[in-house]
């Protein structure tokens, strides 16, 4: 499978070929400029260092994000920049590899450890995304880390990394439990936390030449609990906000967040997972990295139960966490199409 690098590269390419064709209805072609649909700005630092006050605070106003958005920008989360940006520049340097070199990374089945390749299913899918991507499955009871070994150092800084944010992560769902009224620890000993799965998500999207008529990733939600983005500078993350497209403008050193299906699910459908798309533009090769945050795989994720009601029954059914991840990589993204499996008809 060609990459979309190489096909980018191709010399005097003024035209996409027809397989990237993807058809957007002229609604989903405009982007919202309503200063009502600005992306809440949270701040770490205040949920694990502020007064007691500016906690709850920030607790509150973390609980209305993931309401009202379920996507928000989260800053001063005490992850170095200079890391940040090593990562990045790794991740550069791992798709300037040689398209044979990495066919070493390819994988064949949709949980391998390590998995490279573009679009994101083309078994299945008939129109192509403008998007090459390198995915690792982290899994903290693995002690043997699998990573690509080049280049070199890419495996050591990025494991890091990883770590610091399952600690973010970890923090984040403490504040998010306890805005749900449930104990602080409460999403994280339901969802086996310790053990939880990360997935490690690299994607390139090249400059191309006709941006309107191809997709960088459709509207998705994400499979897991919470994920957090970082991007090399330019933009093309959107969110979806009250039925409009919002351009994720990055604050520098910022996290991008998003919620996930795991916590629509725990959460009884309280904080709805976030559907996203990534863009894609002419002039400059983007490089975001997602950092998918979710329980173990072995943990059967199901609504708290102290979030059912007689008003509200349980809007979902009990799925282990390993055949959803499966069920969502093994099929075409398409927006929460997989989330509609495990709805409950009541
Ligand atoms: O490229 C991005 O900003 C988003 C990527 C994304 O949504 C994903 O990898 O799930
Ligand atoms: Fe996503």
């Amino acid at each position: 499978m060609t990459c979309i690098k190489k096909l980018a590269e191709s010399p005097g390419l003024t035209s996409i070929p027809s397989l990237y064709t993807y058809t957007t209805n002229p609604k989903d072609q405009e982007v919202s400029e309503d200063p009502e649909d600005s992306i809440p700005v949270i701040d770490f630092s205040l949920l694990t260092s502020g007064t007691p006050h500016q906690r709850s605070q920030a607790i509150e106003e973390l609980g209305k994000a993931c309401k009202d958005w379920g996507f928000f920008l989260l800053i001063n989360h005490g992850v170095p920049e200079r890391q940040m940006e090593a990562v990045i520049e790794n991740i550069r340097e791992f798709f300037d590899l040689t398209e044979d070199e990495k066919r070493e990374f390819e994988g064949k089945n949709l949980l391998d450890p390590i998995r490279c390749g573009t679009s994101f299913n083309t078994s299945l899918e008939n129109v192509f995304f403008w998007r090459d991507f390198l995915k690792i499955l982290i899994n903290p009871d693995d002690h043997e880390f699998q990573f690509p070994n080049k280049p070199p150092g890419f495996r050591e800084v990025s494991l890091d990394y990883c770590k610091r944010i399952r600690e973010v992560a970890r923090e984040l769902l403490k504040a998010i439990s306890m805005s749900l009224g449930l104990e602080p620890c409460y999403i994280e000993k339901a969802t086996n936390l310790e053990s939880g799965l990360q997935v490690f998500i690299a994607n390139l999207y090249p400059p191309c030449p006709q941006p309107e008529l191809a997709m960088g990733l459709p509207p998705h939600s994400d499979h897991g609990l919470l994920t957090l983005v970082m991007q090399n500078g330019i933009g093309g993350l959107q969110t979806r906000h009250n039925g409009n497209w919002v351009n994720a403008n990055a604050i520098p050193n910022s996290f991008l967040v998003n919620t996930a299906d795991q916590l629509e699910i725990l959460s009884n459908g309280k904080y709805k997972s976030n559907v996203h798309r990534a863009v894609v533009n002419s002039k400059a090769t983007r490089i975001s990295l997602a950092i998918a945050n979710g329980p173990s795989l072995e943990t059967m994720i199901r609504p708290a139960p102290e979030l059912e009601s007689k008003e509200k029954a349980a809007a979902y059914i009990g799925m282990k966490y390993k055949d959803y991840v499966e069920l969502q990589q093994g099929n075409q993204l398409d927006g929460k199409s997989c989330l509609d499996r495990v709805r409950a008809f009541n």
